[in-house]
């Protein structure tokens, strides 16, 4: 579904590559967070992806294609089968919760009578049902998040890019966002996302690839935040060692 072949990209002229021969795949139907401390390339990695930045070498494929190869003309056809969400929302602050999740169909195009029956299906899915008429200023920041997500799916997208999505919530309301996120990639949505929430990483117990300066330093199964390395976690009943070598 994802897959990176040997990715470096510097940006500008010269300077440290912010990924650094990267190579890296993300089967259809898995949820991989990135880890890794700020500056390690996460965000980087998700703008490849869009197609929002490009490589300075090597190949990134998304749904079959090489992203480079594909003209400019046919990138909103690219991001349209790929939903994002991002830290701080990006709502329209005039429009209603309905309004904010409906544009997202009508600028593709959608037929009414689709809109009609996909907006409030989905509005469900993400737990807002009797809020549609909200502004954004009117919701918790938790529900803010619940509308960007509903508004990143409800076009059906095969992969859903999500950068921090729970920086700006308090712990208990991650937890609500992450379930829903949980759910969407039980219905075969790939889920990529970047965070530097630990509770959530060990709760999840997903795929956790783990950046340091642009080189993927750690990909484990059912990876934690933190490598099983660091002697903070050492009460636990199984050595260090073996716990990352099943992981992989
Ligand atoms: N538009 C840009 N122009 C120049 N350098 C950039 C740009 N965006 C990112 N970088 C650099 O690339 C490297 C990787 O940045 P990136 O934003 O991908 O990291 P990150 O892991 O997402 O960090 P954070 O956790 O803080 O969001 C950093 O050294 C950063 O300074």
């Amino acid at each position: 579904m994802i897959r990176f072949q040997d990715v470096t990209k510097i940006y500008g002229r010269k300077g440290k590559p912010a990924l650094d021969h990267l190579n890296v795949e993300i089967d259809r139907g898995e949820f991989a967070f990135l880890v890794g401390a700020s500056g390690s390339g996460k965000s980087t990695f998700i703008r490849l992806v869009m197609r929002e930045e490009r490589a300075s070498s090597g190949e990134v494929h998304v749904v079959g294609q090489n992203v480079a190869k594909i003209p400019s003309w046919r990138v909103p056809a690219l991001r349209r089968s790929i939903g994002v969400v991002f830290q701080d929302f990006r709502l329209l602050p005039n429009k209603t919760v309905y309004q904010n999740v409906a544009f997202a169909m009508q600028v593709l195009g959608k037929s009414r009578a689709l809109i009609k029956t996909q907006v409030p299906e989905v509005l469900e899915t993400v737990g807002l049902q009797g809020k549609e008429k909200r502004l954004p200023g009117e919701l918790s920041g938790g529900e803010q998040q619940r509308v960007a997500i509903a508004r990143a799916v409800v076009n059906r997208p095969s992969i859903l890019l999500a950068d921090e999505p729970t920086g700006n919530l308090d712990p208990s309301t991650s937890v609500g966002i992450m379930s829903i996120l949980d759910r969407i990639n039980q219905n075969g949505t790939t889920v990529v996302m970047a965070t530097h929430d630990h509770d959530v990483v060990d709760q999840m117990r997903r795929r956790v690839i783990e950046l340091h300066e642009g080189t993927i330093i750690r990909d484990e199964h059912r990876g934690e935040y933190t490598t099983g390395m660091i002697p903070v976690i050492a009460d636990r009943n199984v050595p260090p060692a073996e716990r990352i070598e099943e992981g992989q």
